[in-house]
C-alpha cells in the first residue's frame, strides 16, 4: 500500500512497485482528484500486481486492510505553511492508527519527512495500540546510501553498483553520517578533508536538489528508486519469514 500515491515520489514509486513481481496487490491511496486516473494509468502496465485505488480518509481502511507493507509518502510541503510539520505528523499518525487496527503485522516504511520525527510518532501510536514491534517500523534513508555510493564512484572512477557505504544517523542534514571507513570495497582517501567534503556533499544533496529544481520539488525520481529498492528488500525478507 502506498499513501501519497499521486505525489512526486508516489507516482514513480507506484510504477516501480507495479513492475516488481513480488508485489501481488498494489493499493494506491491519496486525497487528490487525480488518484483514480493515476491508478488506472499504473493498472494498464502488463505486470502481475493487481492495482486498487483509494481516495480520502473514508477509503483508508480498504487500502490498508491486510497489507504486508504500508509506505508513507504522504505529506504536505514543508514550504506550504508554518504548520506543515504538524499536518504531516497528523497524516503519519492517522496512517499508523489505521495500520494498527487493520494490518498490525505490516511493515511500515516511512519516506515522509521529517523521517527522524515520523518514526517515533508512528512508534508511539503502535505502542499505545499495543502492537508495537520495532522491527516493523522503518525510516527510509536509502537515498542517502545510494547518493554516498554514487559520489564515491564518481570521485574514484568506479561502478556505483559495486560500491556500498553504510549511512547512519537518520535522514536530517545534521545527523546523516556516511561511514566512509566502512565503504566496500575499502577506499584510500587522500586526507580527512576529502572525507569531510564527501560527507557534506551527501548531507547537502537534498537542499541542492531542491534548488536545482527551482524550488518546485525535492528528490522524487531517485527517492522513488531508493524506496522501491528498499521495499523489494522487505518483500524478499517477508518471503523467507
Ligand atoms: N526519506 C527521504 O530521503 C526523502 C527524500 C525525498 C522526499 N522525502 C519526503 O517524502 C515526502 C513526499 O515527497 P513528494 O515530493 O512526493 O511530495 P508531494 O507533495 O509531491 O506528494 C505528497 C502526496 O501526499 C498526498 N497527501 C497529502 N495529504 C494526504 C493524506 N492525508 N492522505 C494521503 N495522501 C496525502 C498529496 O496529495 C501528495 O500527492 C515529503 O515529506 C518529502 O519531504 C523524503
Ligand atoms: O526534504 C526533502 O524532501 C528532501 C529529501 O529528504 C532528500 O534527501 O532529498
Amino acid at each position: 500500500m502506498v499513501a501519497g500515491a499521486t505525489g512526486g515520489i508516489g507516482q514513480p514509486l507506484a510504477l516501480l512497485l507495479k513492475m516488481n513481481p513480488l508485489v501481488s496487490n498494489l493499493a494506491l491511496f491519496d486525497v487528490t482528484a487525480a488518484t483514480p486516473g493515476i491508478s488506472e494509468d499504473i493498472a494498464h502496465i502488463d505486470s502481475l500486481a493487481r492495482v486498487t485505488c483509494h481516495i480520502g480518509a473514508n477509503e483508508l481502511v480498504g487500502a490498508i486492510k491486510g497489507a504486508d507493507v504500508v509506505v508513507h509518502a504522504a505529506s504536505v510541503s514543508r514550504k506550504s505553511s508554518a504548520s506543515a510539520f504538524d499536518t504531516s505528523a497528523c497524516i503519519a499518525r492517522d496512517l499508523a492508527i489505521c495500520t494498527s487496527q487493520n494490518a498490525p503485522k505490516a511493515m511500515t516504511v516511512i519516506i515522509s519527512n521529517v523521517v527522524n520525527s515520523m518514526v517515533p510518532i508512528v512508534s508511539e501510536v503502535m505502542i499505545k495500540a499495543g502492537v508495537y514491534d520495532p522491527g516493523r517500523i522503518v525510516g527510509v534513508t536509502t537515498l542517502d546510501v545510494i547518493r554516498a555510493s554514487v559520489f564515491i564512484a564518481e570521485t574514484f572512477g568506479m561502478d556505483p553498483r559495486s560500491v556500498s557505504v553504510p549511512v547512519i544517523g537518520g535522514s536530517s542534514i545534521n545527523t546523516i553520517i556516511p561511514v566512509f571507513s566502512q565503504c566496500k570495497p575499502s577506499i584510500k582517501f587522500r586526507d580527512q578533508e576529502q572525507i569531510k567534503a564527501l560527507t557534506i556533499r551527501v548531507r547537502e544533496a537534498s537542499d541542492k536538489m531542491t534548488i536545482a529544481k527551482a524550488g518546485s520539488a525535492s528528490a522524487t525520481l531517485s527517492m522513488a528508486y531508493a524506496a522501491a529498492r528498499f521495499v523489494d528488500s522487505i518483500m524478499r525478507g517477508l518471503q523467507v519469514c
